[in-house]
């Protein structure tokens, strides 16, 4: 059995982490952290059943004795990073879904994790539809080298471009260079800043935030007399879920960090 906490359990995905990782044979959940839920009882944040486990206010209080194999982080971008470096520290595995870390940060997460032998997974989608997307937009790329994202998520999201968008970018831009192609020449000047979105190397992503919305990406292409559109929809958050149990299984035998779940698939 692998022994799972879930950081930010009281949250959004935090509380279905929770639901999943309790309903799988192969994993235990053994603790929850989150700082304004700190004492309440798990199964009752989760909206299960009394697990008869306490939430901790911080990871400071769980990685002492009887440390978990795994945490699983669903927090907020103003708190992963500090927050990973002492997990991986403490030789703890940890599955990110968090967003908002740099490539900087990765890479020192990384040198960390190798030191303590902990593995890290960065995931910025953990859903199945949403890194086929980004794999298919990756594969169109060198064929359609003109490129925009719009990505649609709930009002209650903290960041913006997405995680899912930034690393689709960067898919796209991946397989364009590698294909040796450009994209043709932005003629258009705004007359209002950031009416053309933000660019993450070459590529342009918009951000809708409105709620209704839960994670929707639409990869547009352009090409001659035709434009080719993929879209991805997470109707809920149980859309992650698979992803998430799958890392929690996997992260022992993928050393270091890896940024992608299609590493892991
Ligand atoms: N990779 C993926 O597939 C997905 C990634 N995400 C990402 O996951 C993150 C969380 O999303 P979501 O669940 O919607 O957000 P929520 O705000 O609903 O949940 C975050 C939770 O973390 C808690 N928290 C804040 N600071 C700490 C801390 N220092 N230690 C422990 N817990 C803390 C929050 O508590 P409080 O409310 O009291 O501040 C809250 O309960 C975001 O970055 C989001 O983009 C989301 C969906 C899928
Ligand atoms: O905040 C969210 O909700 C989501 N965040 C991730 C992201 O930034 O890409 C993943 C998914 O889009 C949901």
């Amino acid at each position: 059995m692998i022994r799972v906490m879930v950081n930010g359990a009281g949250g959004k995905m935090g509380r279905e982490v929770v639901k999943a990782v309790h309903a799988d044979s192969e994993l235990t959940l053994v603790g929850g952290i989150d700082p304004t839920k700190d004492g309440q009882d798990i199964g009752t944040v989760a909206g299960i059943e009394p697990l008869q486990i306490t939430m901790a206010p911080s990871v400071d209080d769980v990685l002492g004795n009887n440390k978990p194999d795994v945490i699983v982080d669903f927090t907020n971008p103003a708190v992963i990073f500090e927050n990973a470096k002492k997990i991986l520290s403490a030789g703890v595995h940890l599955v990110i879904g968090t967003t908002g870390l740099t490539e900087e940060q990765r890479n020192e997460l990384h040198e960390i994790g190798l030191k303590n032998q902990a593995n890290c997974l960065v995931a910025p989608n953990f859903s199945l539809g949403a890194v086929m997307m980004m794999k298919v937009a990756a594969d169109l790329a060198p064929y359609f080298p003109d490129v925009e994202i719009i990505e649609l998520h709930h009002n209650h999201k903290y960041d913006a471009p997405s995680g899912t968008s930034i690393l689709t970018a960067k898919l796209i831009n991946d397989a364009k260079q590698a294909a040796n192609v450009t994209s043709s020449e932005d003629l258009t000047r705004e007359s209002l800043p950031g009416a053309r979105g933000a660019k993450v190397d070459d590529i342009t992503i918009h951000s809708v935030r409105l709620p209704g919305y839960v994670a929707h990406q639409e990869v547009l292409f352009g090409g001659h007399d035709e434009t080719l559109t993929i879209r991805h929809d997470s109707l809920s958050r149980l859309s992650f879920m698979p992803g998430v149990v799958l890392a929690c299984k996997k992260i022992t035998s993928k050393p270091g960090l890896t940024y992608g779940l299609e590493h892991y698939l």
